[in-house]
Parts: C-alpha cells; sequence; structure tokens
C-alpha cells in the first residue's frame, strides 16, 4: 500500500502486453514497480490471456492483461512512471506495434479526458482491441461504474473480432508480497 489518505485518489485502468522474453515475468515485475510507486496502488488483476499480434503480424503472440489501480499522481505524473518502467525493463521503440518486453497502455482514469501530444484519454484505441476488452471486462466491476465503462466495454465486446483467438494463459498472476522487486 503507498496510497497516502490525505491526497485525492482516482481509480486508473491500465492494460499490460509483452510478447519477448520472460513475458509472464515481465508482466509480475511492472505490477511489483507500479506498486512500489509512492502514489500507486494496484488493487485487480485480470487473467493473463496469450494472444495473437494485431497490427503488425510477424512477431511472437503476446501475453495481455488489465490491472486496476488506486492513484493519487496526475494522469500525465501515471503515464510518465508508466513509461519508465517500461524502459528499465528493456522496452525499446522501433517498430509501430511491433515485439515488446512490456508495454503499459494508460487507457481511462475516473473522470479524466485528456487530449495532448502526449496523452490521449481514454485511450483513443482501447474499444478495437479484444486484447484490451476481454481482460478489461474481467476487472471493471459492474457495482463500481458510476462512469458507465462497464456497458462501454460490453457494448464494444460484442462487436469486435478476435476474441476466439485469446486463450486463458494464469488467472493468478500477481498479488501484493509474492515477488521481490529491485527497484
Ligand atoms: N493513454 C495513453 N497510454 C499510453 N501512451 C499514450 C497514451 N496517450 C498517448 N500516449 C503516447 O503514446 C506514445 C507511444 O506509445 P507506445 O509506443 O506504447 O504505442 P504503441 O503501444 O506502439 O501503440 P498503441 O498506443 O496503439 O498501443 C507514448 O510515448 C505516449 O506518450
Ligand atoms: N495481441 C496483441 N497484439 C498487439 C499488441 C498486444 O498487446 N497484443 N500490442 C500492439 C501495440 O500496441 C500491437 N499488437
Amino acid at each position: 500500500m503507498t496510497i497516502h489518505s490525505t491526497s485525492e485518489v482516482s481509480e486508473a485502468y491500465i492494460a499490460l502486453g509483452a510478447n519477448l522474453g520472460d513475458r509472464e515475468g515481465t508482466l509480475k515485475e511492472a505490477l511489483n514497480r507500479l506498486d512500489h510507486y509512492d502514489g500507486i496502488e494496484v488493487v485487480r488483476c485480470s487473467n493473463v490471456y496469450e494472444t495473437e499480434p494485431v497490427g503488425y503480424l510477424d512477431q511472437p503472440q503476446f501475453l495481455n492483461m488489465a490491472a486496476a489501480l488506486r492513484t493519487t499522481l496526475a494522469p500525465e505524473n501515471l503515464l510518465h512512471v508508466m513509461l519508465d518502467i517500461e524502459a528499465q525493463l528493456g522496452r525499446v521503440r522501433d517498430i509501430r506495434y511491433g515485439p515488446r518486453t512490456v508495454d503499459l497502455d494508460l487507457l481511462w482514469v475516473e473522470g479524466q479526458s485528456y487530449d495532448t501530444a502526449d496523452l490521449t484519454l481514454p485511450h483513443p484505441r482501447m474499444l478495437e482491441r479484444a486484447f484490451v476488452l476481454v481482460p478489461l471486462s474481467d476487472i471493471v466491476l459492474p457495482d463500481e461504474d458510476s462512469s458507465g465503462l462497464r456497458g462501454i466495454i460490453t457494448a464494444a465486446l460484442q462487436d469486435i473480432d478476435g476474441k476466439e483467438g485469446m486463450r486463458l494463459w494464469t488467472s493468478n498472476v500477481w498479488e501484493r508480497g509474492s515477488e521481490h522487486s529491485e527497484s
């Protein structure tokens, strides 16, 4: 728990993907590093799914998942932390939509919309991607949904291709204290 109760806390949802190296180990480590960061708490994790690559096809299969966070950080600062963790875990940016040790996308932050050079919220491609929507639907709870996000996800999932190509990899990827973080 790294949240100070005097600050305003927001709920945020992120997507995680990995298709190079120790994919599951890297996802766990990304979650550890987020949870250890002052002002971020990982509150729920989805199942992890193995998925066929989308967009750029000549690359290994991905592991994809989503996580719910509580944070006192402003969205641009949360994104900055996420990009920093990607770099720490060996993310190299070369091919657009290409292979990566880890990808962290900020999908949605309670009550926030952004359209700046560095940050678009909600994430502009989240509703087009089964590898985002299926994990997200695991963790967006109906009784916490004052924003309509659950309904938006359910509607988008009905129309989308690609769900069939997703295989459950593990239902229990991370819990607090289960891994030692080097950060
Ligand atoms: N909501 C967001 N989440 C993550 N990155 C974002 C977001 N909005 C804007 N960006 C910007 O997008 C840039 C490129 O991100 P990245 O390289 O992860 O894209 P990608 O994973 O290849 O493609 P996609 O964004 O479609 O998943 C980042 O440097 C970041 O500033
Ligand atoms: N299955 C799958 N395909 C992708 C993914 C991903 O996370 N999973 N990420 C991409 C770049 O955002 C491009 N294609």
